[in-house]
């Protein structure tokens, strides 16, 4: 019999961040649920995440929990589990990663459920089997509740059993007297979504040869409970088909599942289609939802009513049974990876999940990382191709347009003559374009054409951005502001401009050249409300504009037939960011834009603007050919010892004063040596550089930014290098005493 709960407490604080042993008392609460504890000289809340007969706690010094605040368990227990792996690997705290799995809005009471009836199975599938073999005759509700029950595997309520079974309330009253059944009153949603329709009968389009071997392929891990699959299929390619006609067979066999895309509010053509196919079996998890929403979305989830989950990163935790598979679309989004605490990467934890529960993974992309591509090239996981955009369509034709010589011949307008010439076309055949403005994070910057002085926030090492309602410059760090510079500051040159020319102003550029073009404009400005991303991507759908003017949102996964040409302005903005994913990032930013052009039976134009032609990334994104620039980039990261060859670890510590930071930094790198000096003897073999210096975002905020960057070499030790690293970094926290601000980050998400 247990006696003890184990618990952990609701405070996200490193001292607390363990089990503590509670005794039962009368009480009986079940693994995963949240209960009320004393705690020093409060009441605090917790997690019950085992109960054990035995404890090394002195009776007397036993307390007993106080009150059960969940009569079913919140957490699963696959997600307790994961918690604890989570607080290992990321070196997170336990009550953060446990937060990450509890019911939106559940913490702290902020909502109130509605509550209702619920029913469970009390006994074994079998032995309810025969119950109801046996109760078939004399009393046929109960056995059709008890075939329900079976059959759903699932927490069920009883006013959905009520409505298929007649009597069903009373029926179930008299199975809990057999003691086969248990009735709960349990928390329940407002029904946002009960009107769902049910159009699970959609028109599904037959697969294509290619999209059938690799629904197969797919298919033949998820029988075998394992298996992770890279699938790269070429932008327009199909891979959206594939994951749905493999979520449909795994909910046909009874199981469940999860998919991943990186931005859901950027996606409602996806949510749609994927709303329509798996109608009420489907649930929404949305980060615009209202608390309640979010709520019974995941409710829905949590009692089986829904089987299949779609959401951005976090969806990864739903807390769905019985999971069969995981798909993560667009796997190279850098939006997969948390970059506040707990810093996880949410493809890291899907592997994990899959690996422990069964399920198969599968990561899709026409552009995948080069690390993950190297894997599949490797054997270390397995490698599905969709060479071809469906229906034997070509990719869209591409030129390259070198700023340089359109403004050696004259062209100072923001397009280039080949954009100009095309854009005209496509109006007049009544065709639909999109605009790709790149730019650096969302600035656009002031720059003197002179003398090549940039406007500079004082407080933060960045250039602050060109805002024109009102006309300010603001940084984006700080919130800092101020007013346009007439003349450049520094020489007194007129010819102070706006570079990297933001959505606004080509907007602006674009009604001069042609007035009678509807122009819708996706930015941060324009979608700031609730709902703003879909109401313009939907009114683009609906033919209400001829051209999309955005950032980086309209690059991923749009899928218009009208749309033949994208323009990308701007191409090498992304290359000049000081980090060494730079020309991976813009290969893939041009490449998926370039995709969106000819997906259906128009064939499709881009043209891609830049001041760098000659850059690989560049002329290989025009090409669309990804083996190749794998290949190429492969070799500039091997020669250089970069990720995937080697692994990097960031120490940022920031301070009020710039010495003060770099002297921690050097510090701290001091202690690091001698550390593992004195603990781990490979160190040297595994140690490829270590370096003290400012970091490129050296000040935000008026703190100095300091950094330490190590690269580790990828061998068999390194993963105990990186335990040794975290540990080091912890005990010199502990021992410094220092003042300002340090964190430490293998894999940084930026390096700036
Ligand atoms: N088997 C098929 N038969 C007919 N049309 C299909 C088939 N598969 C996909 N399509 C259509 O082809 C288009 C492209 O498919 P989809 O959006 O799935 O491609 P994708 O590979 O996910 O694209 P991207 O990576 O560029 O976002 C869609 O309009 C889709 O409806
Ligand atoms: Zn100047
Ligand atoms: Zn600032």
């Amino acid at each position: 019999m247990p006696k003890v709960a184990q618990v952990i407490v609701d405070i996200a604080h490193s001292q607390v961040d363990r089990v503590f042993d509670y005794a039962l008392g009368a009480l009986c609460p079940v693994p995963g649920s949240r209960v009320k504890v004393p705690f020093g000289r409060t009441q605090t809340e917790g997690y019950v995440v085992a109960l054990a007969s035995e404890t090394q706690v002195p009776q007397d010094k036993l307390r007993p929990i106080t009150a059960i605040l969940d009569d079913a368990p919140v957490i699963a227990p696959a997600l307790i589990d994961l918690a604890f792996w989570m607080q290992r690997h990321y070196h997170c705290l336990l009550a953060e990663a446990l937060r990450l799995m509890l019911p939106p809005g559940l913490r702290g009471e902020r909502i109130k459920p509605k509550q209702a009836l619920f029913a469970a199975l009390a006994v074994g599938e079998q032995a309810a089997l025969e119950l109801a073999r046996g109760l078939a005759r004399r009393a046929p509700r109960q056995a059709q509740a008890l075939l329900a029950l079976i059959e759903r595997g699932q927490v069920l309520p009883a006013a959905a059993l009520e409505k298929e079974i007649p009597g069903a309330r009373e029926a179930l009253r008299a199975l809990q007297k057999k003691g086969a059944v248990v009735l709960r009153q349990l928390e329940v949603g407002r029904g946002a979504y009960q009107d769902l329709k049910m159009e699970a009968a959609q028109v599904q389009p037959q697969l294509s040869a290619g999209q059938a071997g690799c629904a197969d392929a797919i298919m033949r891990g998820v029988e075998g409970h394992s298996g992770v699959y890279l699938l790269h299929g070429v932008t327009g390619s199909g891979k959206t088909e594939v994951y749905f006609a493999c979520l449909s067979r795994v909910l046909q066999e009874g199981r469940t599942a999860i998919l991943l895309v990186p931005e859901i509010s950027l996606t409602p053509q996806m949510v749609a289609r994927f709303r329509a196919r798996f109608g009420a079996q489907a649930a929404v998890l949305h980060s615009r939802l209202s608390l309640g929403e979010r709520f019974d979305e995941w409710w829905r989830i949590r009692t089986g009513q829904a089987r299949v989950a779609i959401g951005a990163r976090s969806a990864i935790f739903a807390p769905v049974e019985q999971l069969g598979l995981v798909i993560i679309d667009e796997e190279h989004e850098s939006s997969y990876r948390a970059e506040n605490a707990p810093r996880y990467d949410a493809v890291e934890v899907a592997a994990r999940r899959a690996q422990k529960e069964g399920a198969t993974l599968v990561l899709g992309s026409a552009t995948p990382s080069l690390e993950r591509y190297a894997a599949a090239r490797d054997g270390r996981i397995s490698l599905l191709e969709l060479p071809e955009r469906i229906g034997g369509r070509a990719l869209p034709a591409v030129q390259v347009a070198d700023m340089r010589e359109e403004l050696a011949r004259g062209n100072r307008s923001l397009f280039s003559r080949a954009l100009a010439v095309r854009l005209k076309g496509c109006m007049a055949r009544g065709e639909q374009a999109i605009l790709f403005v790149n730019r650096r994070g969302h600035s656009s910057f002031v720059s003197c054409r002179s003398c090549g002085y940039v406007m500079e926030c004082p407080n933060c090492a960045v250039s602050m951005s060109y805002h024109t309602h009102p006309e300010r410059m603001v940084c984006h760090y700080c919130g800092h502001t101020a007013s346009v510079p007439q003349l450049c500051p520094e020489c007194g040159s007129r010819y102070i401009k706006y570079f990297g020319a933001g959505t606004q102003q080509v907007e602006k550029a674009l009604r001069e050249m042609l007035p009678q073009a509807r122009v819708l404009r996706m930015d941060l400005d324009t979608t700031k409300t609730k709902g703003a991303h879909v109401e313009i991507l939907e009114a683009f759908e609906r033919g209400e504009a001829d051209i999309l003017i955005g950032t980086q949102m309209v690059t991923k996964g749009l899928d218009y037939p009208n749309v033949t040409l994208v323009g990308v302005l701007a191409a090498d903005i992304t290359l000049n960011i000081p980090d060494y994913r730079s020309p991976e990032r813009t290969f893939q930013l041009i490449t998926q834009v370039a995709g969106r052009a000819g997906r259906a039976d128009l064939s499709g134009q881009v043209v891609i603007q830049t001041y760098s032609p000659e850059h690989y990334a560049i002329a290989l994104a025009a090409r669309q050919d990804y083996k190749a620039f794998f290949e190429r980039e492969m070799r500039a990261r091997k020669a250089c010892q970069y990720p995937p060859f080697a692994v990097f670890a960031r120490a940022l510590c920031s301070a009020g004063q710039q010495d003060e930071a770099m002297r921690a930094a050097k510090g701290l790198q001091k202690f690091i040596a001698r550390y593992m000096q004195q603990h781990f003897p490979q160190w040297e073999g595994c140690c490829l550089a270590s370096h003290v210096q400012m970091a490129p975002l050296s000040k935000i905020k008026n703190e100095y930014r300091a950094q330490l960057l190590l690269r580790i070499a990828k061998n068999d030790k390194m993963k105990y290098a990186l335990e040794y690293l975290q540990v080091a970094f912890e005990q010199w926290q502990a021992q410094e005493k220092w003042k300002g601000h340090a964190y430490f980050e293998i894999n940084p998400v930026n390096m700036a």
